[in-house]
């Protein structure tokens, strides 16, 4: 056969395509010896295949639904405790480690976030740590606890009007699905704090929420950090075709237009507050001393979607693992409702103050909390020096991630990890060599970018628990502990998909 004239014979419709398969399957191999063996991270211990491409992580989180967390936990009882999880990125599941990685006086980026939700320029999600540094600067007096108590009277208005619908379903003999209330409660005290008004979400009949909206983002940002161009793309569609395609994200839809407008009004100069808060969210950042760019229209509508984000989900999921397990056991309500009978004896107070000095009910907080994460996702930063773990020397640049439930499940932290004991949190509780237990209370994140709303969640923990077991007494309706516990890591912990809520029948307390 004569080679040449085949050659020759080969159309250029064929050749150019085949030429083009041949050099990228080239490039694809280069890549994976380069990731192998040349890459900074080659020596680091952990499954080839996730070396060699991310596919690996989008598998596991893309097809499976947020599953990528459970395997990393596998791949450390096989690898250690560091692991390369993605090409670029470390995994540390060390307790010991967390504030290391998340230092408290050292300003670190965090590259990742910034892709997932489509609000890259929000204080959470920015990258680089001087922006960071100063977009908190300007947020952190709203987020005081200053702030909070001034604006208390609002959050008892909220709990009055969860405790008329509690009655409402009392009387109906019905169950209440807690799982719906606690957004809607979180939502609409988010909204008035931060926004100046609120949707009534706690007065919808069903507790119509964000909660929905954000479930679908959450699994969306999986989507989101393998293809970068998703919600450019997703944004560049009417709304009212994403809400076809997505009828779930309509609530948050509807948020963005709406904030979108408050914006434009805010930079008007337009009062648009209805309620009695001090300043919305807006108004803070216009009056604070960044610079022009960062008090953009697009940069303002990132911060409101991240702020209402960050606080709706956190709070309301630890409030529903409080009330499914305080209900579930008859031990611990019995205990805090005591607790809660002896410092507010007239049934109708309800007092922050007094709920501050209850050791009981703090502790039923803190285990809550400890069980909720805060966050699932990985946490990523990046440090511009090289970190010493162990024998290893991470090289300055690398992107290490660390999860906040490895920590809340260290069973030689927290014994009997997955049940929820509030006794833990008693006294002044320590590990098994001597540091306070809650130093490895990391829900709220650790370090300069921490949480900032850890006031107002604080805040609404106390007054929700504290009106729903001095007043009231449930009993659990077809819930169980898998309504409460992680199935899915999307980005914030999502029991399994068809789980119906913690639902529960509520009679009055009569003492
Ligand atoms: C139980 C309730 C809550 C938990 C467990 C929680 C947890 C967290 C965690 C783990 C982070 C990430 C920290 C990091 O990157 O290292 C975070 C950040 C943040 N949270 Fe919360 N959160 C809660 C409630 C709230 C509330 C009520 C708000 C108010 C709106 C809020 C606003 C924020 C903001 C703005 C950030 C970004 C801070 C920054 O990047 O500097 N959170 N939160």
């Amino acid at each position: 056969m004569d080679l040449g004239s085949y050659h020759t014979n080969l159309s250029p419709l064929v050749a150019v395509p085949v030429a083009a398969f041949a050099a990228y399957i080239l490039y694809w191999i280069r890549l994976c010896i380069y990731r192998l063996h040349f890459h900074p991270l080659a020596h680091f211990p952990g499954p080839r295949l996730a070396a060699v491409t991310s596919w690996y992580e989008a598998y596991y989180e893309i097809v499976l639904q947020g599953q990528y967390s459970r395997k990393i936990g596998e791949l450390h009882d096989v690898y250690g405790p560091i692991l390369r999880v993605t090409p670029h990125e470390l995994h540390i599941r060390d307790s010991r480690f967390f504030d290391e990685v998340y230092p408290k006086n050292l300003h670190v980026d965090k590259a990742g976030w910034d892709k997932r939700f489509g609000s890259e320029h929000s204080v959470m999600t920015t990258v680089n740590a001087a922006f960071h540094k100063r977009r908190r600067a300007a947020l952190s007096p709203m987020f005081s606890r200053r702030s909070v108590l001034q604006f208390v009277h609002i959050i008892y208005r909220h709990i009055d009007t969860l405790s008329t619908r509690i009655r409402e379903f009392e009387s109906r003999k019905e169950p209440i699905n807690l799982t719906h209330a606690f957004p809607a409660l979180t939502g609409d005290i988010i909204m008035d704090y931060f926004f100046g008004f609120n949707y009534r979400q706690l007065k919808d009949p069903e507790f119509y929420s964000f909660h929905e909206a954000f479930i679908t983002i959450g699994g969306t940002g999986h989507v989101a950090a393998q293809f970068p161009a998703l919600f450019p793309i997703m944004n560049s569609i009417p709304d009212f075709i994403t809400e076809k395609l997505q009828p779930a994200a309509k609530s948050l839809l509807k948020f963005k237009r709406d904030q979108w407008e408050i914006i434009g009004r805010t930079l008007r100069g337009e009062e648009i507050k209805t309620n009695d808060a001090h300043k919305t969210i807006f108004q803070e950042i216009l009056s604070s001393k960044l610079p022009p760019e960062d008090k953009s229209h697009r940069r303002l509508a990132d911060e409101a979607q991240i702020v209402v984000g960050g606080g709706v989900e956190t709070t309301a999921f630890a409030l529903n693992i409080a009330a499914f397990h305080i209900i579930n056991t008859p031990r611990i309500y019995e205990r805090l409702h005591a607790e809660l009978v002896n410092a507010l004896p007239n049934r109708a107070d309800l007092e922050l103050t007094e709920l501050e000095k209850l050791s009981y009910l703090k502790a039923c907080i803190m285990e809550a909390v400890r069980m909720s994460y805060g966050l699932s996702a990985r946490n990523p930063r990046t440090h511009n020096k090289p970190l010493q773990y162990k024998q290893y020397t991470i090289p300055a640049g690398t992107c290490i991630a660390m999860t906040i439930p490895d920590v809340s499940h260290d069973e030689e932290i927290f014994p009997e990890s997955r049940t929820y004991i509030p006794e833990r949190w008693l006294g002044e509780p320590k590990t098994r060599d001597g540091i306070p237990l809650e130093r490895f209370m990391v829900s709220f994140g650790r370090g300069t970018r921490s949480c900032l709303g850890i006031n107002l969640a604080w805040v609404e923990l106390y007054l929700t628990l504290g009106m729903m077991f001095r007043r009231y007494k449930f009993e659990l309706f077809k819930a169980d502990v898998s309504d409460v516990e992680m199935g899915h890591d999307f980005f914030i912990p999502v029991p399994r998909l068809d789980s119906k809520g913690v639902r529960a029948f509520v009679t009055s307390t009569s003492d």
